[in-house]
């Protein structure tokens, strides 16, 4: 495949940034809002956004099954904000009702940096991505309390003193498998770096395991 036609769940959320930065970064965006949709697509984007209203919308409009089934089958997928939520199996400070696809093995919470500062922008490295640091974009952003077996963390935030971190940092960016999950919004700044990365993710799994 030399140009991956990858789906923006399109429910909720910042949809538009999504779809010109994966052409940007060579791929054939398109809209997905009903389940057949989702038959044409190699990879999935779902955008920041509510992850409560994502959820809430993903019932109404038929999609949560669907996409979970695409999710479990190893459709690769890339969740920026409200979509990191979205692919955790546990989420703190969320609502009840609030459901996930459960696809990375992590503990996600919401608004974690609320509390401190409701939104904000920082350099961070990215490790697997090449060209120096990114800016990353915050908005009522979620950070990553514990990942589970199979994760690697490509990024954390300094913590600014804050005993409660991890050393090093909140985790902001990972990667299990073909899923991959930021806190922050790589789709409001130009450096499409973010999203060349998963269109290389969704190109090297269409070609199967390297023998
Ligand atoms: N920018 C965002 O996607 C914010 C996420 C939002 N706080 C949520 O819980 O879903």
């Amino acid at each position: 495949m030399t140009v991956p036609q990858i789906g923006v769940l399109a429910l909720q959320g910042d949809v538009v940034d999504h779809m010109r930065a994966l052409e940007a970064a060579g791929a054939r965006a398109v809209p997905v809002r009903r389940a057949s949709e989702l038959d044409d697509v190699d990879g999935l984007v779902i955008p920041g956004g509510e992850s409560t209203t994502m959820s809430r919308l993903l019932d109404v409009f038929d999609l949560f099954d669907p996409v979970k089934k695409r999710l479990d089958e190893g459709m690769p997928a890339f969740g920026s904000c409200a979509g990191m939520i979205l692919l955790a199996d546990e989420v703190l400070d969320g609502r009840p009702d609030q459901r996930s696809f459960g696809v990375i093995p992590m503990t996600v919470r919401r608004n974690a940096f609320g509390r401190q500062i409701d939104s904000f922008e920082t350099e961070i490295g990215l490790d697997g991505i090449a060209g120096g640091p990114f800016r990353a974009v915050f908005i009522r952003a979620p950070w990553v309390e514990r990942v589970g077996e199979g994760v690697a963390v490509l990024g954390r935030v300094d913590s600014g003193g804050d005993a409660t971190a991890a050393p090093g940092g909140r985790i902001v960016a990972v990667r299990a498998g073909d899923c991959l999950a930021t806190s922050f919004h790589p789709e409001v700044t130009p450096d499409a770096r973010v999203h060349e990365y998963f269109v290389d993710m969704v190109r090297s799994a269409d070609a199967g395991p390297v023998e």
